[in-house]
């Protein structure tokens, strides 16, 4: 596709991923884990994720919203709740990637304030490079640098979710 610059991560490659984070939270977990994605990004990776985690889990989705096109504006507003009341179980938040920190950092608070026994983020990729806030992300598919990237759910405008791979976004499609 003429937009996208090149290929990160290969479908392949990806889902080899989501075996190896899988077996690693089966084995760090003990009894039922909630499971929150954060729509609509993350909704491709947590379904090959849970695939591979063998404990009982429930299922669940957030939808929050900190971005105009490829600019985050730091604000975080909810969209869309989760319906299950989070007193008590391990959550693990499930993301697409983390950029400036901030809207993991809020809702890591928020489920912690909600009474959540745990919460431990689960991102697919993560910039370091662009961190405004700090936080403990205990399981991390991949690091890269200060791209914007769209595929596997990820989008610029709504646009390439549904690509089977992730890659960088011609900076022409946006500038
Ligand atoms: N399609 C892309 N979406 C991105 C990218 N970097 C961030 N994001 C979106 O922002 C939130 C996280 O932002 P944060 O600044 O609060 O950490 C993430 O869920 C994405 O929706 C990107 O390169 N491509
Ligand atoms: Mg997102």
């Amino acid at each position: 596709m003429k937009e996208i610059e090149s290929v990160l991560f290969s479908e392949e490659v990806i889902e080899k991923k989501c075996c190896e984070l899988g077996e690693r939270i089966s084995r760090d977990f003990d009894g039922e884990v909630l499971v929150v994605g954060i729509l609509k990004g993350a909704v491709p990776f947590m379904s090959e994720l849970v695939k591979r985690i063998e404990l009982p889990i429930r299922m669940d989705f957030m939808d929050v919203s900190s971005y105009e096109g490829s600019v985050s504006t730091g604000k975080i507003k909810i969209l869309k709740d989760v319906e299950n009341d989070v007193r008590d179980k391990d959550v693990i938040i499930v993301e697409d990637i983390i950029d400036t920190g901030n809207t993991l950092s809020y809702l890591s608070e928020l489920f912690k304030l909600r009474g959540a026994k745990s919460v431990t983020i689960c991102s697919l990729l993560t910039k370091p490079s662009r961190r405004e806030k700090e936080v403990e992300v205990k399981y991390i598919g991949f690091e890269i640098e200060d791209y914007f990237v769209v595929g596997y759910g990820m989008d610029y405008n709504e646009k390439y979710r549904n690509l089977p791979y992730i890659g960088i976004l011609s900076e022409k499609v946006y500038k």
